[in-house]
């Protein structure tokens, strides 16, 4: 059996090399010549798995995503063609939630704000739409929900795009769809960007399309420009280089970058070819992640903002990414090259709080409760 993987996707040596022939290449270079002697092709979000990359693949049998967003893959086709398909939803959820909680803490040192008693907006209420909803009930936030989709089946727990717009901080979490009843392509256009406040910021961390980039351009260039924190960008791996300048945060596409969150897409994937060939499953995520640098820290009081922005800094320092995007910015490549030798992030989670430590778990640390002196001894004894 041959596999064709993305070189992006971590572990696919150890995962699938016992039982078949793994070859990695750039995402963006799968060629349909490449395809023709191909039993199981594995990407990420960059290749588009449509007819003409599948025009020669004869042999595939099995497409897998490791991400979350399906919108670069033809599912319609792959089930005409019986072509078996799997993604990994959640994946990468909480280091979106991760990534999210950053830049909250970053626009709040940058408006001078303290977040507690401020309102969100989240758009698309899904998986990580939901960790970024709970990180910030823990610091506090008011936290307005929009799912027009869910809200149909749960009409009383979410608002309206319009009340979400009018949110201090709008955050975006909802994949990109053309058409039908709740199409998100440039869900932020050029008129309900008109309709907002220059106090206001946003967050898009879902898929650059969402937003109109060129009206976005506009307003910023305007007499009351908003504060943006943009992980995604129309047309990428291309960048509207002229926005950049008018952006909080700009970061290439990483929000979904932890290590954990990679390994368990490619976890995902794993396990569904297992099913499908019958094969016994001979790993578990956790087996394949290293121990993180910082395993554990001692709090005594619970925690107030600037101490989260501290503690959130030790494991995931949000304004490095930002400063590699503008450093490397108008360089060819620059894009993909960032994402392709990102450094290893782990998860809030991988960092044990202990002590007393409120709302540390709802932020996404691990936390052990008990008395400081008891934690001590525990930790002392381990
Ligand atoms: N920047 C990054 O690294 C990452 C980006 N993503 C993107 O984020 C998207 C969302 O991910 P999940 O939350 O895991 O997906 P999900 O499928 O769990 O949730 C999406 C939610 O959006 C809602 N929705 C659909 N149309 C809507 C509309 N017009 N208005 C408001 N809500 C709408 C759905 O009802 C659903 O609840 C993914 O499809 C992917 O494109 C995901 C992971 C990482
Ligand atoms: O899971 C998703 O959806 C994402 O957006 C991924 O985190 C993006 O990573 P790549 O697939 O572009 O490496």
């Amino acid at each position: 059996m041959k596999i064709l993987a993305d070189e992006n996707m971590p572990f696919v040596q150890e995962l699938f090399g016992d039982w078949a022939e793994v070859v990695t290449c750039p995402g963006r270079e799968i060629s349909p010549e490449q395809l023709r002697d191909v039993d199981v092709l594995l990407v990420r979000s960059i290749t588009g798995v449509d007819a003409a990359l599948l025009a020669q693949a004869e042999r595939l049998s099995f497409v897998g995503t490791a991400t979350i967003g399906c919108d670069h893959i033809d599912t319609e086709l792959l089930a005409r063609r019986g072509i078996a398909f799997a993604s990994a939803p959640g994946c990468n959820k909480v280091a979106v939630g991760d990534y999210v909680l950053a830049a909250l803490l970053r626009v709040a040192v940058h408006k001078g704000w303290q977040l507690q008693g401020k309102t969100l907006g989240v758009v698309g209420v899904g998986n990580t739409g939901a960790e970024v909803a709970a990180r910030a009930r823990a610091l506090g936030m008011t936290v307005l929900l929009c799912d027009p989709p869910r809200a149909q089946r749960d009409p009383t727990a979410f608002v309206g795009l319009e009340q979400a717009l009018a949110a201090d901080i709008v955050s975006f979490h909802v994949p990109l769809i053309h058409g039908g009843d709740h199409p998100t392509w440039h869900l932020l256009d050029q008129a309900t960007i008109a309709g907002l406040s220059g106090d206001q910021v946003l967050i898009n961390a879902c898929r650059g399309d969402v937003w109109d980039n060129q009206a976005l351009l506009a307003r910023q260039q305007g007499p009351s420009p908003l504060t943006l924190v943009m992980d995604v960008w129309e047309h990428e791996p291309e960048v509207l280089a002229p926005l950049v300048p008018h952006v909080l945060i700009a970061t290439p596409h990483i929000a979904g970058y932890s290590l954990e969150g990679k390994v368990r897409g490619t976890f995902a994937l794993y396990r569904a070819l297992c099913e499908q060939l019958g094969n016994d499953r001979r790993f578990t995520p956790e087996q394949l992640l290293p121990p993180p640098p910082i395993e554990a820290l001692h709090l005594n009081e619970a925690p107030d903002q600037a101490v989260v922005a501290r503690l959130v800094r030790l494991v995931y320092d949000i304004e490095l990414d930002d400063a590699a995007f503008r450093q490397f910015l108008g360089q060819t490549g620059f894009f993909d090259r960032l994402r392709k030798h990102y450094p290893q992030r782990r998860e809030l989670g991988s960092l044990r709080l202990l002590g007393t430590v409120g709302n540390g778990e709802s932020l996404g640390f691990k936390v052990s409760g008990g008395s400081a002196d008891s934690l001590l001894t525990e930790k002392a004894d381990r």
